[in-house]
């Protein structure tokens, strides 16, 4: 039996395992078949929580998507796995580890967590594209959008900056522009436009989970690409399909995401 808690950021939703014993090390058949919707318990990604190393953060979180494949990032996820651990003790906060670094999370007043997502990444290779380019200007084309930014926050993300990002059709494309043949190791496609109060309104589509309800790397990697292409100053409210996240890129080029967490229930996967 494998205890697991299932939480969201944004409806963007999670199977949480605690695994910071080493006794689970849950191989790949069985991370895909917790993910799945319709057999398993279900969600957009599996996080495993693990021992932190060598004393480097407060925990380490391993991120899988449904496919059972293991991503270096996930912002939503973050902030529920930063609130769990915050539950534990008494500290409001914390330093979650990635593969990507460590990320400072710390609770607010209002009950929502802030995790510093560090700095993006913006050369070609480090996106990474398969040839070099002006990452503020990507040669990718889904008639009728092109033009996008690329941006890695640890994992991949295309942006496209549209009119009406109400009106894409994200389920027909979406999963081309992930597998476009410029993009190496597929990227997570967000679909932004500017609302007449400032606010930005941001459709995903997540590599391998497709369609979510929020992507908070995907909110991080589109205040930078808002703020290259001059759309926003450093700071930005995103509303996604479940909600609204703050967004800043600070001076000293780290990313601050805030946003809230819910808990919905704890339960045991059988093996
Ligand atoms: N939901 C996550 C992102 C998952 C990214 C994953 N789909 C990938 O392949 O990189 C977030 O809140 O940042």
């Amino acid at each position: 039996m494998i205890p697991f808690v299932k939480m969201h950021g944004l409806g963007n939703d999670f199977v949480i395992v605690d695994d910071r014993d080493g006794a689970f090390a849950l191989d790949r058949a069985t991370r895909q078949a917790m993910a799945d919707r319709r057999r398993g318990i279900g969600c957009d990604q599996l996080l495993v929580l693990e021992k932190p190393n060598n004393g480097h953060g407060d925990v380490f979180m391993r991120v899988y998507n449904p496919d059972g494949g293991e991503v270096e990032a996930c912002g939503n996820g973050t902030r529920c796995v930063a609130a769990l651990v915050m539950d534990e003790g008494t500290k409001d906060a914390l330093g979650v580890e990635t593969v990507a670094g460590i990320l400072a999370s710390t609770r607010n007043p209002d009950d929502t967590v802030s995790v510093d997502m560090g700095e993006p990444r913006l050369r070609w290779d480090q996106i990474p594209l398969a040839r070099e380019m002006d990452t503020l200007s990507v040669d990718m084309t889904y008639i009728p959008y092109s033009d996008p930014v690329a941006v890695n926050m640890g994992n991949p993300h295309i942006v496209f900056f549209v009119d009406d990002a109400e009106a894409v059709p994200l389920e027909e494309c979406g999963p081309v522009l992930e597998n476009d043949p410029l993009l190496p190791e597929r990227a997570n496609i967000e679909f932004v436009s500017k609302n007449p109060d400032g606010s930005l309104r941001m459709r995903v589509w997540e590599r391998t989970a497709g369609i979510t309800q929020a992507c908070g790397s995907g909110a991080c990697a589109v205040v930078v690409a808002a703020t290259r292409r001059g759309l926003v100053d450093r700071k930005a409210r995103i509303h996604l399909d479940g909600g609204a996240l703050d967004l800043e890129w600070r001076e000293d080029g780290h990313v601050i995401m805030t946003g809230p967490t819910a808990f919905s229930f704890r339960g045991e996967w059988m093996q």
